[in-house]
Protein backbone atom coordinates (compact mmCIF):
# COMPACT_ATOMS: atom_id res chain seq x y z
CA UNK A 1 0.00 0.00 0.00
CA UNK A 2 1.39 3.22 -1.20
CA UNK A 3 0.18 6.33 0.74
CA UNK A 4 -2.22 5.61 3.14
CA UNK A 5 -5.37 4.66 2.05
CA UNK A 6 -8.86 5.65 3.93
CA UNK A 7 -11.56 3.30 5.46
CA UNK A 8 -14.71 4.73 7.04
CA UNK A 9 -16.68 2.39 9.38
CA UNK A 10 -19.87 3.98 10.64
CA UNK A 11 -21.33 3.05 13.89
CA UNK A 12 -17.58 1.82 14.99
CA UNK A 13 -17.17 2.89 18.27
CA UNK A 14 -17.69 -0.33 19.85
CA UNK A 15 -17.37 -4.20 19.47
CA UNK A 16 -17.84 -5.47 16.53
CA UNK A 17 -17.18 -1.80 14.34
CA UNK A 18 -14.51 -1.10 16.79
CA UNK A 19 -12.52 -4.46 16.77
CA UNK A 20 -12.55 -4.39 12.60
CA UNK A 21 -11.11 -0.42 12.86
CA UNK A 22 -8.30 -1.32 16.01
CA UNK A 23 -7.34 -4.28 13.29
CA UNK A 24 -7.78 -2.26 9.54
CA UNK A 25 -5.30 0.37 11.57
CA UNK A 26 -3.06 -2.29 12.57
CA UNK A 27 -2.93 -3.62 8.38
CA UNK A 28 -1.82 0.55 7.87
CA UNK A 29 -5.03 1.71 6.68
CA UNK A 30 -6.42 5.36 8.12
CA UNK A 31 -9.52 4.45 9.98
CA UNK A 32 -12.33 6.92 10.17
CA UNK A 33 -15.22 5.88 12.33
CA UNK A 34 -18.37 7.65 13.06
CA UNK A 35 -20.55 7.58 16.39
CA UNK A 36 -23.34 9.56 18.14
CA UNK A 37 -21.53 10.39 21.07
CA UNK A 38 -17.76 10.06 22.15
CA UNK A 39 -16.84 7.64 25.33
CA UNK A 40 -16.22 8.99 28.33
CA UNK A 41 -12.80 6.37 28.62
CA UNK A 42 -11.24 8.00 25.33
CA UNK A 43 -10.89 10.93 27.65
CA UNK A 44 -8.11 8.74 29.57
CA UNK A 45 -7.91 5.98 26.81
CA UNK A 46 -8.01 7.74 23.10
CA UNK A 47 -8.63 5.74 20.70
CA UNK A 48 -5.55 5.46 19.08
CA UNK A 49 -4.87 6.20 14.96
CA UNK A 50 -8.63 6.39 14.61
CA UNK A 51 -10.29 8.97 13.80
CA UNK A 52 -14.06 10.14 15.47
CA UNK A 53 -16.52 11.87 13.63
CA UNK A 54 -19.91 12.19 15.43
CA UNK A 55 -22.81 11.12 13.04
CA UNK A 56 -26.43 10.63 13.83
CA UNK A 57 -27.99 9.15 11.12
CA UNK A 58 -31.68 9.13 12.77
CA UNK A 59 -32.45 12.05 10.60
CA UNK A 60 -31.71 13.09 6.78
CA UNK A 61 -30.13 16.59 8.36
CA UNK A 62 -27.80 13.95 10.40
CA UNK A 63 -26.83 11.98 7.14
CA UNK A 64 -26.20 14.94 5.01
CA UNK A 65 -23.58 16.26 7.44
CA UNK A 66 -21.50 13.58 7.49
CA UNK A 67 -21.53 13.66 3.52
CA UNK A 68 -20.90 17.15 3.71
CA UNK A 69 -17.81 16.69 6.41
CA UNK A 70 -16.15 14.36 4.00
CA UNK A 71 -16.26 16.32 0.83
CA UNK A 72 -15.55 19.60 2.53
CA UNK A 73 -12.57 18.03 3.82
CA UNK A 74 -11.72 16.26 0.50
CA UNK A 75 -11.35 12.94 2.19
CA UNK A 76 -11.23 10.03 -0.41
CA UNK A 77 -11.81 6.72 0.67
CA UNK A 78 -10.64 3.35 -0.06
CA UNK A 79 -13.70 1.60 1.49
CA UNK A 80 -16.94 2.66 3.38
CA UNK A 81 -18.43 -0.25 5.67
CA UNK A 82 -21.46 0.44 6.32
CA UNK A 83 -21.95 -1.16 10.16
CA UNK A 84 -24.18 1.19 12.04
CA UNK A 85 -26.94 -0.53 13.22
CA UNK A 86 -29.58 -0.73 16.19
CA UNK A 87 -31.21 -4.57 17.39
CA UNK A 88 -34.32 -3.35 18.27
CA UNK A 89 -37.76 -6.15 18.45
CA UNK A 90 -41.12 -4.80 17.54
CA UNK A 91 -42.47 -3.61 20.87
CA UNK A 92 -42.04 0.16 19.43
CA UNK A 93 -43.40 -0.43 16.00
CA UNK A 94 -43.44 2.27 14.47
CA UNK A 95 -40.89 3.95 15.81
CA UNK A 96 -38.42 1.09 15.95
CA UNK A 97 -39.38 0.22 12.60
CA UNK A 98 -38.75 4.12 11.23
CA UNK A 99 -35.41 4.41 13.43
CA UNK A 100 -34.20 0.88 11.82
CA UNK A 101 -35.35 2.25 8.03
CA UNK A 102 -32.73 5.51 8.44
CA UNK A 103 -30.07 3.68 10.24
CA UNK A 104 -30.00 0.47 8.03
CA UNK A 105 -31.31 1.80 4.57
CA UNK A 106 -31.72 5.75 4.29
CA UNK A 107 -27.71 6.28 5.42
CA UNK A 108 -26.38 3.94 3.67
CA UNK A 109 -28.16 4.58 0.59
CA UNK A 110 -27.47 8.18 1.06
CA UNK A 111 -23.79 7.84 1.38
CA UNK A 112 -23.33 5.34 -1.32
CA UNK A 113 -25.30 7.92 -4.13
CA UNK A 114 -22.69 10.42 -2.32
CA UNK A 115 -19.59 8.38 -3.02
CA UNK A 116 -18.71 9.17 -6.59
CA UNK A 117 -16.84 12.21 -4.85
CA UNK A 118 -16.34 10.33 -1.39
CA UNK A 119 -13.93 7.58 -3.22
CA UNK A 120 -10.44 7.74 -4.58
CA UNK A 121 -10.33 7.85 -8.54
CA UNK A 122 -6.99 6.28 -8.58
CA UNK A 123 -8.19 3.17 -6.82
CA UNK A 124 -10.77 0.45 -6.78
CA UNK A 125 -13.00 0.94 -3.74
CA UNK A 126 -14.80 -1.23 -1.82
CA UNK A 127 -18.30 -0.58 0.03
CA UNK A 128 -19.03 -3.12 2.10
CA UNK A 129 -22.95 -3.69 4.19
CA UNK A 130 -23.14 -5.73 7.51
CA UNK A 131 -26.59 -7.29 7.56
CA UNK A 132 -27.64 -10.67 9.11
CA UNK A 133 -28.42 -13.55 8.51
CA UNK A 134 -32.36 -12.95 9.64
CA UNK A 135 -32.44 -10.67 6.84
CA UNK A 136 -33.35 -13.96 3.72
CA UNK A 137 -35.29 -15.91 6.31
CA UNK A 138 -37.22 -13.58 8.25
CA UNK A 139 -37.51 -12.95 12.52
CA UNK A 140 -40.54 -13.57 13.85
CA UNK A 141 -39.38 -11.48 16.94
CA UNK A 142 -37.36 -8.78 15.01
CA UNK A 143 -39.73 -7.78 12.00
CA UNK A 144 -38.51 -4.58 11.36
CA UNK A 145 -35.29 -5.03 12.00
CA UNK A 146 -35.24 -8.22 9.52
CA UNK A 147 -37.19 -5.85 6.87
CA UNK A 148 -34.82 -2.94 7.37
CA UNK A 149 -31.70 -5.61 7.11
CA UNK A 150 -33.22 -7.65 3.73
CA UNK A 151 -33.40 -3.40 2.15
CA UNK A 152 -30.01 -3.29 2.85
CA UNK A 153 -29.26 -6.57 0.82
CA UNK A 154 -30.72 -5.18 -2.10
CA UNK A 155 -29.51 -1.64 -1.55
CA UNK A 156 -26.53 -3.69 -2.11
CA UNK A 157 -27.12 -4.96 -5.25
CA UNK A 158 -28.17 -2.55 -6.83
CA UNK A 159 -25.14 -0.16 -5.99
CA UNK A 160 -22.97 -3.19 -7.27
CA UNK A 161 -24.79 -3.24 -10.56
CA UNK A 162 -24.56 1.00 -10.72
CA UNK A 163 -21.07 1.73 -9.06
CA UNK A 164 -19.13 -1.52 -10.98
CA UNK A 165 -15.77 -1.37 -12.09
CA UNK A 166 -14.98 1.44 -10.05
CA UNK A 167 -16.44 0.51 -6.80
CA UNK A 168 -16.95 -3.40 -5.41
CA UNK A 169 -20.15 -3.34 -3.46
CA UNK A 170 -20.73 -6.59 -0.67
CA UNK A 171 -22.91 -7.67 2.11
CA UNK A 172 -21.55 -9.32 4.63
CA UNK A 173 -24.93 -10.97 6.37
CA UNK A 174 -23.78 -12.77 10.35
CA UNK A 175 -25.57 -14.73 12.17
CA UNK A 176 -24.45 -14.43 15.87
CA UNK A 177 -20.83 -13.46 16.33
CA UNK A 178 -20.76 -11.65 20.36
CA UNK A 179 -23.33 -11.81 22.53
CA UNK A 180 -24.59 -8.23 24.41
CA UNK A 181 -23.54 -7.53 28.31
CA UNK A 182 -27.05 -8.67 29.71
CA UNK A 183 -27.68 -12.12 27.82
CA UNK A 184 -28.51 -14.69 29.70
CA UNK A 185 -26.91 -18.23 30.21
CA UNK A 186 -30.45 -19.29 29.19
CA UNK A 187 -30.24 -16.96 26.13
CA UNK A 188 -26.96 -17.85 25.42
CA UNK A 189 -27.24 -21.65 25.25
CA UNK A 190 -30.20 -21.26 23.02
CA UNK A 191 -28.52 -19.35 20.47
CA UNK A 192 -25.56 -21.15 20.62
CA UNK A 193 -27.70 -23.78 19.72
CA UNK A 194 -29.07 -22.30 16.79
CA UNK A 195 -25.98 -23.13 14.25
CA UNK A 196 -24.37 -26.39 13.22
CA UNK A 197 -21.16 -25.46 14.96
CA UNK A 198 -22.38 -23.83 17.58
CA UNK A 199 -20.03 -21.19 18.92
CA UNK A 200 -19.78 -17.96 19.59
CA UNK A 201 -16.92 -16.72 16.93
CA UNK A 202 -16.29 -13.16 18.06
CA UNK A 203 -15.34 -9.71 15.92
CA UNK A 204 -11.97 -11.67 14.33
CA UNK A 205 -14.46 -13.45 11.79
CA UNK A 206 -15.97 -10.55 10.73
CA UNK A 207 -12.74 -9.03 10.10
CA UNK A 208 -11.25 -11.78 8.15
CA UNK A 209 -14.38 -11.00 5.95
CA UNK A 210 -13.77 -7.60 5.21
CA UNK A 211 -10.38 -8.72 4.23
CA UNK A 212 -11.54 -11.33 2.07
CA UNK A 213 -13.74 -8.43 0.08
CA UNK A 214 -11.04 -5.96 0.71
CA UNK A 215 -8.18 -8.00 -1.14
CA UNK A 216 -10.59 -9.57 -3.77
CA UNK A 217 -10.66 -8.21 -6.98
CA UNK A 218 -13.12 -10.49 -8.67
CA UNK A 219 -16.35 -10.03 -6.11
CA UNK A 220 -19.10 -7.69 -6.29
CA UNK A 221 -22.73 -7.99 -5.74
CA UNK A 222 -22.52 -10.74 -3.43
CA UNK A 223 -23.32 -11.50 0.45
CA UNK A 224 -21.17 -13.78 2.40
CA UNK A 225 -23.12 -15.82 4.58
CA UNK A 226 -20.98 -15.78 8.14
CA UNK A 227 -23.27 -18.17 9.88
CA UNK A 228 -21.64 -21.26 11.44
CA UNK A 229 -24.54 -23.23 9.44
CA UNK A 230 -27.29 -21.86 10.56
CA UNK A 231 -28.92 -22.37 7.74
CA UNK A 232 -28.43 -26.14 8.31
CA UNK A 233 -30.81 -26.27 11.24
N1 LIG B 1 -23.35 -8.83 17.40
C1 LIG B 1 -23.81 -9.84 16.67
O1 LIG B 1 -23.80 -11.01 17.12
C2 LIG B 1 -24.34 -9.60 15.30
C3 LIG B 1 -24.17 -8.37 14.68
N2 LIG B 1 -24.65 -8.18 13.41
C4 LIG B 1 -24.43 -6.89 12.76
O2 LIG B 1 -23.05 -6.54 12.85
C5 LIG B 1 -22.90 -5.13 13.03
C6 LIG B 1 -22.10 -4.85 14.29
O3 LIG B 1 -22.75 -5.50 15.36
P1 LIG B 1 -22.51 -4.99 16.87
O4 LIG B 1 -21.11 -4.53 17.04
O5 LIG B 1 -23.09 -6.00 17.79
O6 LIG B 1 -23.43 -3.70 16.89
P2 LIG B 1 -23.79 -2.74 18.11
O7 LIG B 1 -25.27 -2.78 18.24
O8 LIG B 1 -22.96 -3.04 19.30
O9 LIG B 1 -23.28 -1.33 17.56
C7 LIG B 1 -23.87 -0.77 16.46
C8 LIG B 1 -23.49 0.69 16.43
O10 LIG B 1 -24.38 1.33 15.54
C9 LIG B 1 -24.49 2.66 15.94
N3 LIG B 1 -25.80 3.23 15.65
C10 LIG B 1 -27.00 2.73 16.00
N4 LIG B 1 -27.98 3.57 15.61
C11 LIG B 1 -27.38 4.63 15.00
C12 LIG B 1 -27.84 5.82 14.40
N5 LIG B 1 -29.13 6.11 14.35
N6 LIG B 1 -26.94 6.68 13.90
C13 LIG B 1 -25.61 6.40 13.95
N7 LIG B 1 -25.10 5.28 14.50
C14 LIG B 1 -25.98 4.41 15.03
C15 LIG B 1 -24.23 2.72 17.42
O11 LIG B 1 -23.35 3.82 17.59
P3 LIG B 1 -23.29 4.79 18.88
O12 LIG B 1 -21.89 4.55 19.31
O13 LIG B 1 -23.52 6.14 18.35
O14 LIG B 1 -24.32 4.35 19.84
C16 LIG B 1 -23.59 1.38 17.77
O15 LIG B 1 -22.34 1.53 18.35
C17 LIG B 1 -24.31 -4.56 13.04
O16 LIG B 1 -24.67 -4.11 11.75
C18 LIG B 1 -25.16 -5.75 13.43
O17 LIG B 1 -26.50 -5.63 12.98
C19 LIG B 1 -25.33 -9.17 12.73
C20 LIG B 1 -25.54 -10.38 13.32
C21 LIG B 1 -25.03 -10.70 14.64
N1 LIG C 1 -26.93 -3.86 15.90
C1 LIG C 1 -26.92 -5.11 16.38
N2 LIG C 1 -27.41 -6.12 15.63
C2 LIG C 1 -27.43 -7.38 16.15
C3 LIG C 1 -26.91 -7.64 17.41
C4 LIG C 1 -26.37 -6.56 18.17
O1 LIG C 1 -25.89 -6.75 19.29
N3 LIG C 1 -26.40 -5.33 17.61
N4 LIG C 1 -26.90 -8.91 17.93
C5 LIG C 1 -27.46 -9.92 17.26
C6 LIG C 1 -27.51 -11.26 17.97
O2 LIG C 1 -26.22 -11.73 18.18
C7 LIG C 1 -28.22 -12.36 17.24
O3 LIG C 1 -27.53 -12.59 16.05
C8 LIG C 1 -28.21 -13.64 18.07
O4 LIG C 1 -28.58 -13.41 19.37
C9 LIG C 1 -28.08 -9.73 15.92
N5 LIG C 1 -27.94 -8.39 15.43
Amino acid sequence: MNEQQTILITGAAQRVGLYCAQRLVADGFRVIITCRQSRAQWQDEPLENIEVLLADFSTEDGIQQLIDTLARRQIRLRALIHNASEWMNDDNAADAFQQMFMVHMQAPYLLNLACAELFDPDVTGDIIHISDHVAQRGSAKHIAYSATKAGLEGLSRSFAARLAPRIKVNTIAPALIMFNEGDSPDYRSKALAKSALGIEPGPDVVYQSIRYLLDNPYVTGTCLDLNGGRNLK
